[in-house]
């Protein structure tokens, strides 16, 4: 458990989901530090998509509950809970023959009446975050001929200009190359607000991420600083396989390697 005493952006008490009487999720309890960023960690199928679903509201839990910003997050009026928490999933359907602008203005709709058309302060708003994501030249541009970096900044740039105070990211640096996902992770980063993403390279999570839950097969494993939960122990156990942490020795973050079979005893 993390031992942030900082009002948790989520209380996650006691959370399990389930389908078809399966259990996915089980027994999950976990403060969520506020204005951190936060990596939910795990191999292939261990319930990292279904806690994100869950902290949206997506998914309702079978049992136990989620609070966000201290209030339970069924009790959350729709439009309201938009204005605060913005959500970009790994396969959002979104119509490719929209233009960027046109994108970024759907992040307006929950601070919209029925017809309310948009005005000055919006326009600055889009312009605002277009040059924060790098995308202001691109504002005409339909969705369709931008690269998959491009895009994946626009789809993160309409969830900013809902002003949110805690982004969720379902692997946001999917299909990016080497290259793209290094610039996004930094520019994550720096957004300065809460922000949960589960992310593959568990290398990149300790780069740049302040908080990880570690999950396998639908429990948290562990949950806490990078420097207290990125150890060999906690990682071992999470892929079943010999691992090796070292400083890396160019970033000074900590830095995972698979070991062979054959388990090496010199760290
Ligand atoms: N709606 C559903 N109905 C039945 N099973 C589901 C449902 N959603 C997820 N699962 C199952 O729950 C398990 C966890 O899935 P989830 O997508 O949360 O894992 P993940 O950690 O995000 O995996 P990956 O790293 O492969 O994306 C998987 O075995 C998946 O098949």
């Amino acid at each position: 458990m993390s031992r942030h005493t900082a009002t948790p952006v989520f209380e996650v008490d006691n959370l399990s989901w389930g389908e078809g009487g399966q259990a996915i999720l089980a027994n999950i309890n976990a403060n969520i530090a506020s204005h951190r960023f936060t990596g939910i960690i795990g191999p292939n199928g261990a319930g990292k998509t279904t806690f994100l679903r869950c902290l949206s509201g997506f998914y309702s839990p079978v049992s136990g509950g989620v609070s966000f910003l201290n209030k339970p997050l069924a009790n959350w009026p729709f439009n309201e809970r938009a204005q605060r928490l913005a959500v970009v999933t790994q396969h959002t359907d979104v119509d490719r023959s929209w233009s960027v602008e046109q994108l970024l203005a759907t992040g307006l709709i929950p601070y919209k009446r029925w017809f309310q058309v948009n005005n000055q302060q919006d326009q600055d708003l889009l312009t605002a975050v277009l040059n924060q994501v790098g995308l202001a030249d691109k504002r005409q541009r339909h969705l369709a001929t931008l690269s998959g970096g491009e895009l994946q900044r626009a789809l993160i740039a309409k969830a900013l200009v809902q002003q949110p105070e805690c982004l969720l990211l379902d692997e946001p640096t999917n299909h990016l190359d080497s290259q793209y996902q290094l610039t996004l992770m930094k520019w994550i980063k720096r957004l300065g607000i809460s922000v949960v993403a589960s992310v593959h390279d568990i290398n990149m999570a300790a780069r740049f991420c302040d908080d990880l839950l570690l999950f396998k097969q639908g429990k948290l494993l562990a949950h806490g600083p990078v420097s207290e939960v990125f150890t060999v122990a906690n990682l071992e156990h999470l892929f079943d396989h010999p691992v090796r942490v070292d400083r890396h020795p160019y970033h000074d973050c900590l830095w995972m390697n698979f070991l062979e079979q054959e388990r090496h005893h010199d760290q």
